[in-house]
């Protein structure tokens, strides 16, 4: 087959839905397909994925897109997969049978035990290992609440027929009906139990965690041959799983963030800040973390990222719980005409606050109102918070590392608000880079197992068409005034929260 006449697929298993994009040899992306699954969360406000969803989904997204063209089912060469990181869930061996729902990261049911004292012990040697701060966040203590609660994981532990993965390596099992089961660093780094030199599972946090090493994936390079699919009888032939990767890292992949300090904000209902730091992991500030960003070809691509609980969110709450908003579009224009002497802030703790501060307790606040405050006002101090915090933890990670930054690349739907990315621009003093293409995780998997095919070539991550770009331009004084009246705000929050 000449290599003009093949096509590219992406897969993006996100929190939300999933979705396949289909890129021809040009790195263009010609058509896509996306279906959401249900969030399940029980009253305890624990959050769970039904996996044989999800695996359907990934199914379906395919078939919508051999449905519009028939003949796309010869042309598809290989399949990236990008995914939700930190969900876990546990399977049969033999069968591929999920024993319990995926409990997805942001479900906070192994805070119990990463409370208890003798595991809070160990924070200081989990984050020299991992380079994690012990949280319920990550995979290690949701795998020790399914190891402990249900009943059918330890039997299947016992009997050498149990599966215990991330998305990644789940879709593996199920694509390859069981052939493969394998990971790769991005994911692995996020679970807790890898050790983040070595680039293995490490015995002594996987004794801590009561995690069943023996069930664990092998854990390959990131663009590693995971195993082969039709999907389903979809395709007319077997092609290559040929990368595998966390959506946040596939993001500052498909933006074409491959040299150390290149770094990428994504904002979505809460925000990951991602700077590529090279080949080494390097120590950082308090409220920054180190992953791996990717391994390709043997060599691994370190990361330092801080992330958000809520970012854009605020937007959609705004509109559905405030009632201040029909669409998220009319935001930029009531922002635009919002008074310039009005000094509100808003501070959208709404699930406490994230990095840099981690207070789960504090509730959020709105401050500084006077009769200059009305709807306008409140949509912009909204939209502001946004911007604040994505720079705090920009400043984090320019602490933590002397390795110069000289542009932010932004994505996610809140791009599309040139007022907020133009406050974004001057509150970190850089300039933005907005691609025109939205799928960045989808694209960063499917590039990556493309160039491993050599598909594309190389080069490809450093073309992009029609991006667009914000300069820093407002009065630095006032920024810095804008930003203390932020820190005070915070500091005000957390003290009345406390
Ligand atoms: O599915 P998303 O895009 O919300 O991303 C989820 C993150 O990977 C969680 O760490």
């Amino acid at each position: 087959m000449a290599n003009d006449d093949v096509y590219v697929l992406g897969i993006d298993q996100s929190t939300q839905g999933t979705k396949a994009l289909l890129f021809d040899t040009q790195g263009k992306l010609i058509d896509k397909a996306a279906l959401p699954h249900r969030q399940i969360i029980n009253e305890r406000g624990y959050v769970e994925h039904d996996l044989n969803e999800i695996a359907s989904n990934v199914i379906g997204v395919v078939k919508t897109l051999i449905d519009k063209d028939s003949s796309r089912a010869q042309k598809i060469a290989t399949v990236g997969l990008s995914v939700q990181r930190e969900t876990v869930g546990a399977w049969r061996k033999s069968t591929l049978e999920p024993l319990y729902n995926a409990i997805v990261w942001q479900c906070a049911r192994g805070a119990e035990f990463v409370s208890r004292p003798e595991v809070k012990a160990q924070a200081k040697r989990i984050r020299e290992i991992t380079g994690l701060e012990l949280s319920e966040y990550f995979s290690a203590a949701k795998i020790t609440w399914l190891v402990d609660n249900v009943p059918e994981v330890k039997a299947c532990a016992e009997r050498n027929d149990l599966c215990i993965g991330n998305m990644d390596s789940f879709l593996v099992s199920f694509l390859t009906h069981g052939r493969s089961f394998a990971t790769e660093p991005s994911n692995a780094s996020r679970t807790q139990l890898m050790d983040l030199k070595a680039l293995s599972w490490s015995e002594e946090l996987c004794s801590l965690f009561k995690v069943p090493l023996s069930a664990l994936p092998e854990i390959k390079d990131s663009d590693s041959e995971f195993g082969f699919t039709d999907f389903n009888g979809l395709l007319k032939h077997e092609i290559p799983i040929h990368a595998a990767i966390g959506d946040s890292q596939g993001a500052l992949f498909g933006h074409g963030c491959s040299k150390p300090g290149q770094v990428k904000t994504t904002y979505g209902t809460g925000s990951s800040i991602m700077m590529n730091s090279g080949d080494r992991v390097s120590s950082c500030e308090h409220g920054i973390v180190n992953s791996v960003g990717w391994r390709r070809q043997g060599r691994t691509t370190y990361v330092l990222e801080g992330n958000i609980n809520y970012s854009a969110g605020i937007i959609s709450y705004l509109k559905d719980d405030m009632q201040l908003i029909a669409d998220p579009s009319e935001t930029e224009a009531l922002a635009r005409a919002a008074n310039p002497n009005d000094r509100s802030y808003f501070v959208p703790a709404l699930s406490g606050l994230g990095a840099p501060y981690f207070n789960g307790n504090v509730r959020g606040s709105i401050l500084g109102i006077s009769r200059l405050t009305g709807k306008k006002e409140i949509v912009r101090a909204a939209l502001d918070s946004i911007a604040y915090q994505v720079s705090d933890i920009l400043s984090l990670i320019r602490k933590s590392s002397d390795v110069q930054i000289t542009q932010l690349c932004v994505d996610g739907g809140a791009t599309k608000n040139s007022y907020l990315m133009q406050f974004q621009s001057d509150l970190v003093r850089l300039p933005l880079k907005v691609p025109s293409d939205a799928e960045l995780s989808g694209k960063g998997a499917a590039f990556m197992a493309a160039i491993a095919m050599e598909i594309y070539d190389e080069i490809i991550l450093d073309q992009h068409e029609n991006e667009s770009f914000f300069e820093p331009v407002a009065d630095e004084k006032e920024i810095s005034e804008k930003v203390e009246g932020w820190h005070k705000a915070i500091a005000s929050t957390i003290e009345y929260g406390l």
